[in-house]
């Protein structure tokens, strides 16, 4: 069976069923009887038919899930695969949001040994800088794996490839597939972030076609989060020089090397290389003992009524971090050490560790992130927070 993404989309296996849409593909209009979708009545189908926000469809409906797309949202369109109560929390985002132009002026694709195609540094990027910030292509419901046989997922994903704007799908139909199999789900699955629009029932997968060439590294340049509005948004989190690859991590970086790179294997097919990964034996094994410590030291801070822990556990915790080269992953060491400061009634530590993770919590996770408004306290009033002088030192 050919699976180029040609053969694959040129198929026309499910039509459109979207009044809206008919006229997309020709073969359909003449085809027989078409009409896959489970809505019961006239009316249901007429509420979600409406247009909102740019929204079109439902241009195919499986389950629970239909297939809807706007050509004015975002990076140059959308489709979206999903429920209705989680189309509305779409449509409530408004089409473009400010700063996430998409300017590629400072790094290239170029092909990497090993790795297929990369993204190169083409000048100096400073800790701290905006590299991309772009909004989906293609959002698939999750529960679409559970719910629905294997062909019926396909068609649907089959469906919101086809509803793209042209030069969005071609983008999107660019990108690498690792696993086999069928094309357009293989996309999805090697180059799709974990999105949420709410609740665990809202979880989705997000496919970002501008950074699905970030290739994996378990010590990388650059962090990555989803916000509000579904804009995916990276920045570097050390400095970046001329040349120098744009990484990001695919896994858990806390895991010790064994467990990183068969995750790395199972899900995405590549043997990490990385420079963690590639570390002497005995270092590795320091590395993984590391961790280990971490994961410790972490559970004892995490009491903040533990007695055991002094001011220098804090600094173990910290020092930890900064020897296993976890820059991507500093936001929550110093909020921690931030809030044990305080307990022991250090104002100036409590100060410069809630600063330190306010700075590195806008590039991990944005400013709207749970633990901002607890550090924003503590780096303004540290005696105001409920922490303050709860430990004796
Ligand atoms: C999201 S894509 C990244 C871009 C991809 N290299 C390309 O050519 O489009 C994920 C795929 O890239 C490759 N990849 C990513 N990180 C890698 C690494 N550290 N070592 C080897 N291959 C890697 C794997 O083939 C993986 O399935």
């Amino acid at each position: 069976h050919d699976q180029s993404p040609d053969r694959v989309y040129s198929e026309g296996n499910v039509c459109p069923w979207s009044p809206f849409r008919l006229p997309f593909l020709a073969s359909c209009l003449v085809s027989g009887p078409h009409n896959p979708t489970v809505l019961q009545s006239k009316l249901e189908y007429e509420k979600i038919a409406a247009t909102e926000n740019g929204w079109n469809g439902p241009y195919l409906c499986l389950g629970r899930f239909c297939v809807w797309s706007n050509d004015g949202y975002g990076n140059g369109g959308a489709s979206i695969v999903t429920t209705l109560s989680s189309r509305d929390k779409v449509a409530q985002i408004p089409n473009r949001s400010t700063g996430a132009a998409h300017d590629t002026s400072h790094f290239q694709a170029v092909a990497i040994p090993g790795k297929g195609i990369g993204l190169v540094a083409t000048r100096l990027i400073r800790r701290g800088e905006e590299i991309t910030a772009v909004r989906p292509a293609v959002v698939a419901h999750e529960d679409l794996l559970d719910e629905l046989e294997l062909g019926s997922q396909n068609a649907l994903l089959d469906q919101a490839a086809r509803a793209l704007p042209d030069e969005r799908r071609q983008l999107f139909l660019a990108q690498a597939g690792e696993l086999g199999g069928h094309r357009i789900a293989d996309i999805m699955f090697t180059n799709s972030f974990q999105v949420s629009l709410g609740p665990e029932s809202q979880r989705h997968f997000g496919n970002f076609p501008e950074v699905s060439r970030l290739n994996h590294d378990c010590r990388p340049s650059l962090v990555y989060y989803i916000d509000q509005n579904l804009t995916h948004r990276t920045h570097a989190v050390r400095d970046i020089q001329l040349g120098e690859e744009l990484t990001i991590s695919y896994l858990d970086s806390f895991r010790v090397r064994s467990v990183r790179q068969a995750r790395a294997r199972a899900s995405w097919g590549f043997s990490c290389g990385c420079l963690q990964c590639s570390l002497p034996e005995a270092e590795a094994e320091a590395s993984d003992a590391r961790l280990f410590s971490i994961y410790q030291v972490e559970n004892q801070l995490a009491d903040l009524k533990n007695a055991n822990v002094s001011t220098s556990t804090i600094e173990e915790f910290i020092a930890l971090y900064k020897e296993e080269r976890l820059d991507h992953k500093m936001a929550d060491a110093y909020t921690l050490a931030a809030l044990n400061y305080n307990t022991f009634g250090l104002e100036a530590k409590a100060k410069e560790y809630a600063s330190l993770s306010l700075e590195q919590g806008l590039l991990e996770h944005g400013q709207d992130a749970a633990d901002m408004e607890a550090m924003r306290i503590l780096a303004d009033q540290p005696r105001g927070h409920w922490t303050w002088n709860t430990r004796q030192q």
